[in-house]
């Protein structure tokens, strides 16, 4: 059985698309990394996967537990941490009563652990906590009654470079402990760092899932070499290069070359250009030139990101075209449920 299973999962808010026809699953021991920009639909997911929101069509289930079954869903919600993107917190008591609360809820078999590595001010009234501090606290109560599913909405916001390395290393940890995890995020070398797999979503629809890896090897390595003397990017067209630049200049029309100089009297020539082929005929096709230097890289995952949300090439991906919706919706404007989801939080 899936950890989360969700068919043609659609959320409007009256006439506003959260998210549409999202079908997606997410197995026992897997981190899944849910990606997009602002507004894609990521946080209505998450919402609607956690009960707090009705979805509009399709079907869900959280650790078997069908998400418009309330009870059903507060059995699971026992195995279930959440980590909404903005803690709702009552900021007039400390951090320790409200994770006293919070532990008489659901549990607290690991606080003390947890607070080792993430330390809020327990003794200071929340309000005076933070942003960083506040994620923290979050944090701890999302995982002390070690749930086997952890949802977590843009987990990461707010905490300092180390702070973050940190909590994605405990992510790791965690899933070798075969806890599964959920997660929204559009910082991508999180996402890269500790995703088994990603979905991206886009305008409320999936645009793509796939292993990380093999993202990577569709989109590619960059290249960049600096050969001796002068060469043109129509030289470098060869199978699997695209987008080849000749110190700058674009392969496309009649580029000018422009050649540099070494400071020996010398000119070199840099092409740089994506490369989605195997190694063997690249290098040999570089092995004909005076090759000064090589850098071959791993496209940045920024750059794959772009590359599904540039207008030009998402189309190219998109599962479904994009007509705007008309009907099917339930045409009730959804008010925000922040104090449901505070009291569970
Ligand atoms: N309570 C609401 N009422 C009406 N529209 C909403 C509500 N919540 C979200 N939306 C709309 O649904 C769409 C998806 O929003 P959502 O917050 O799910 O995106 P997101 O991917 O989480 O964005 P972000 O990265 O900014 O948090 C947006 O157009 C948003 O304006």
């Amino acid at each position: 059985m899936n950890v989360i299973e969700t068919t043609g999962l659609t959320k409007y808010y009256g006439e506003v698309r959260g998210v549409e026809d999202l079908s997606l699953s997410v197995g026992k021991g897997e981190v899944f990394g849910f990606l997009g920009p602002n507004g894609a639909g990521k946080t209505t997911t998450i919402r609607t996967l956690m009960g707090f929101q009705s979805p509009t069509e399709g079907t869900a289930t959280v650790l078997g537990a069908d998400i418009t079954d309330a009870a059903a869903l507060r059995d699971a919600r026992g195995r279930i941490g959440y980590l909404p993107s903005e803690p709702g917190f009552d900021e007039n008591v400390t951090g320790r009563r409200l994770l006293e609360y919070h532990g008489s809820l659901r549990g607290d078999v690991r606080s003390e652990e947890l607070l080792e590595l993430f330390d809020p001010p327990l003794d200071r009234k929340v309000g005076q906590y933070s942003r960083g501090n506040k994620q923290m606290l979050a944090i701890v109560m999302a995982f002390m009654h070690d749930p086997d599913l952890v949802v977590m909405d843009e987990p990461t916001s707010g905490l300092d470079p180390l702070k973050q390395d940190q909590f994605l290393e405990f992510i790791r940890a965690e899933q070798e402990r075969g806890k599964t995890f959920f997660f929204s995020s559009h910082i991508l070398s999180e996402v890269r760092k500790v995703c088994d797999r990603i979905g991206i979503i886009r305008n409320g629809h999936l645009v793509e899932l796939e292993n990380v890896e093999s993202l990577l090897d569709r989109t590619g390595k960059v290249v960049r070499a600096n050969v001796g003397g002068a060469v043109t990017a129509e030289e470098f067209a060869i199978e699997g290069a695209h987008d080849v630049t000749v110190s700058g200049e674009s392969a496309e029309g009649a580029a000018p070359v422009t050649t540099e100089s070494d400071g020996g009297g010398e000119d070199s020539t840099t092409v740089s250009f994506t490369y989605t082929g195997p190694y063997q005929p690249l290098l040999r096709h570089l092995l004909n030139y005076d090759l000064l230097e090589l850098a071959i890289e791993e496209a940045p995952l920024e750059d794959i990101f772009m590359r599904f949300y540039g207008d030009h090439d998402a189309e190219a991906v998109v599962e479904r075209v994009e007509n705007g919706r008309t009907d099917g919706h339930d045409g009730h404007e959804e008010t925000d449920s922040r104090n449901a989801e505070a009291a569970d939080v």
